[in-house]
């Protein structure tokens, strides 16, 4: 609706142009306040969403498989935000997409701690700050979706453990076995790691793999998720940042929204998501807001890591301080994706997925 109705005012492609340097709206042959140029141009880059599979050091063999995924998570979330459905819809129907795949560490696939699978999510909607979450939750399939119900249906933020699975429970949310959630490549990672001579630090990189997803939808609304397994060989009852607002996601219409992926004790001490959107409230964009948190972690803290940002009118980045972060991004028509620092390619959203060689690959 939005984008005939720039179509209406027949301004077509200068927009773009215009979205760079609005002081030549006065050249323009449309006569629109600037306010209204302002209010046609964001609404021509809406809707957005922008998806990763989680920031670190991506084997090889499983890099085309973690692109992949992210791409069909992103037509999916997509899909929803063209048929009109909210950025919370959309955020959530791309994190299932990407719990529900094996070769990321949420959901299916996650990591193993000595208890087996213990999975956090979070949801935020930035039309009303309203946030749900679960830590330590097991036998689950899709953690993101008990995270929205803890949102919808309690007067709380975040529900733990047991707690978070008596809830599921009187949800109806289906319990599978915990051996379904487990897959050869985390027994694998999880045997490795035990191995006295394994590098603890390189077998967390090996393994990041957490996802999310951030969206603007055709109203302007913007919404985060994120879902993780957390990282291998954590403590019994470790709750990471993926399950604390701020840290691992934020969501507030009057800013933007983040979904960041990384080594959570580092996130949390540095509040990662808020911190960025604070950043975006003194006027940085996006891209200089990830970038300068990202800095900030790494000095700070040492932590490195990677996030997907929106801001309200539909401008986006996806940017980390780790070797990759696989990401696709979708608007105007248009995919976007990379796995590599520097990468974005893009294709028609409508074309069938093409297995495309990341740049770098073998390096
Ligand atoms: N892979 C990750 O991003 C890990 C997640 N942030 C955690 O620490 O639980």
């Amino acid at each position: 609706m939005f984008c005939r109705l720039v179509e209406d005012f027949t301004v077509s492609w200068r927009f773009r142009q215009l979205s760079h340097n609005t002081t030549q709206c006065t050249s323009t042959s449309a006569q629109l306040s600037l306010s209204a140029l302002h209010w046609c141009i964001a609404a021509s880059m809406l809707p957005v969403v922008v998806v990763h599979g989680g920031a670190g050091h991506i084997p090889n063999k499983r890099a085309e498989f973690s692109c992949a995924g992210v791409r069909a998570a992103t037509r999916g979330g997509y899909a929803v935000l063209r048929g009109g459905g909210s950025a919370m819809d959309a955020v959530v129907e791309a994190v299932t997409l990407l719990e529900n795949n094996p070769i990321y560490n949420a959901g299916c696939g996650s990591v193993l701690n000595e208890q087996g699978v213990e999975m956090d999510a979070i949801v935020m909607d930035g039309r009303t700050l309203a946030s749900g979450a679960v830590s330590a939750v097991k036998g689950i399939a899709n953690p993101v979706q008990l995270a929205r119900l803890v949102m919808d249906k309690t007067s709380h933020l975040c529900l733990t453990a047991d707690g978070a699975s008596q809830f599921a429970r009187a949800m109806g949310v289906q319990e599978v076995p915990e051996e379904s959630l487990i897959t050869d490549y985390a027994r694998m990672r999880w045997r490795k790691n035990l191995d006295p001579d394994s590098n603890p630090v390189e077998c967390q990189m090996g393994k990041m793999g957490t996802v999310g997803a951030v969206a603007v939808d055709l109203e302007g609304n913007v919404a985060c998720a994120t879902s993780t397994g957390g990282m291998l060989n954590k403590m019994e009852g470790r709750v990471g940042d993926t399950a604390c607002i701020g840290c691992g996601g934020y969501a507030d219409n009057r800013a933007g929204a983040v979904s960041p992926t990384g080594h959570g004790e580092a996130i949390m001490k540095v509040t990662l998501s808020r911190l960025i959107l604070f950043y975006m409230e003194q006027g940085r964009s996006a891209q200089d807001a990830a970038d300068e948190a990202l800095v900030y972690m790494r000095e700070r803290v040492q932590g490195l890591g990677g996030v997907v940002v929106v801001d309200p009118h539909g401008v986006w980045a996806a940017r980390f301080s780790s070797r990759q972060m696989a990401w696709a991004a979708a608007q105007n028509e248009q995919l976007h994706y990379g796995l590599y620092a520097g990468e974005d390619f893009t294709q028609p959203i409508q074309d069938p997925d093409v297995p495309h060689t990341p740049s770098q690959e073998g390096r």
